[in-house]
């Protein structure tokens, strides 16, 4: 595993937004939250899954723009109004290149208002849960087809969204590369939430050795038109594990304190990252 330039610490906001049928409201509502978390001394700064519309397969196609749209601009200058990286949630994209497909689509942007990545969701959202949920984001959706890692001078972060946190191999790639964190803008629902949600977090933190973030939507089971009830709880987990911030289900910012030093801390008390066995199994990171 790449050592981490530990000894740095960072507060990390994460914008549990109530979101409307109203982009344009629901951009501007963003950005007075991710001022306010600036003024609150985050720097770093995560807005969630689908931030400026709501979640589900009829309201992508009705919401998307290309990448370098609306919505990259008010993220750009948010980030740098703000002076913070900002993990901008995600938006449905449009894609540019004619094909008419959509992505659900992460951008990332340092304190100055540089791009540092764009993430496309890339294990969608299908599954289908006997009497309680039924969701196809591949109806719509195409998938991204790369893992996303930004530099920061924090140290480097990596990038889901959403169901991208079920599958470890995606964690474990951006451990075993350096990254100190994996963020990821979410909106689990209100049968996998309660169930999953914290406990995936968690396991992708402990597995790693790594501090484990997910941003949610406040959930609003009024919403006319939503369709999909976030189930909100959006947390930042540490190195062993230790839930660090959270909250409920309404509009909120949590903040935590990013202490880098925990990463070797945990590394060296359970140093699991120096006894693995590739003479027995693969590394996944190998590749
Ligand atoms: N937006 C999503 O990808 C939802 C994922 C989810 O709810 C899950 O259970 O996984």
């Amino acid at each position: 595993m790449a050592a981490t330039t530990a000894s740095k610490m960072f507060k990390l906001a994460l914008i549990q937004l109530r979101v409307t049928a109203n982009k344009e409201a629901n951009i501007l509502r963003a950005r007075s939250k991710v001022l306010e978390a600036a003024k609150n001394g985050a720097k770093v700064v995560v807005l969630p899954e689908c931030f400026n519309s709501p979640y589900g397969t009829k309201h992508f196609p009705q919401y998307a723009e290309p990448l370098n749209g609306t919505t990259s601009s008010a993220l750009l200058s948010m980030a740098k109004d703000a002076e913070v990286y900002l993990i901008g949630g995600s938006f449905p994209e449009s894609s540019s290149d004619g094909s008419s497909k959509f992505y659900n689509t992460c951008t990332i942007w340092s304190p100055t208002g540089t791009q540092l990545g764009v993430h496309r969701k890339v294990h969608l959202f299908d599954i289908d849960v006997p009497g309680k949920i039924r969701f196809k984001e591949s109806e719509v959706l195409s998938a991204g087809d790369q893992l996303t890692m930004v530099e920061t001078e924090f140290g480097k972060i990596g990038v889901g969204i959403c169901y991208d946190i079920r599958f470890p191999e995606m964690a474990m790639i951006a451990a075993r590369k350096g990254c100190v964190a994996m963020i990821y803008p979410g909106a689990f629902n209100m049968t996998t939430g309660p169930l999953h949600w914290e406990l995936l977090q968690r396991a992708r933190a402990v597995d790693n050795q790594i501090y484990v973030a997910a941003c949610s939507p406040a959930r609003d089971e009024n919403e006319a038109g939503a369709g999909y009830v976030a189930y909100g709880h959006s947390s930042v987990v540490d190195p062993m594990g230790v839930v660090v911030g959270t909250t409920d289900g309404k509009e909120d910012i949590v903040y935590a304190d990013v202490d880098l030093a925990r990463i070797d801390e945990a590394r060296k008390s359970i140093p699991v990252t120096s006894q693995r066995r590739f003479d027995v199994y693969q590394d996944v990171s190998a590749t």
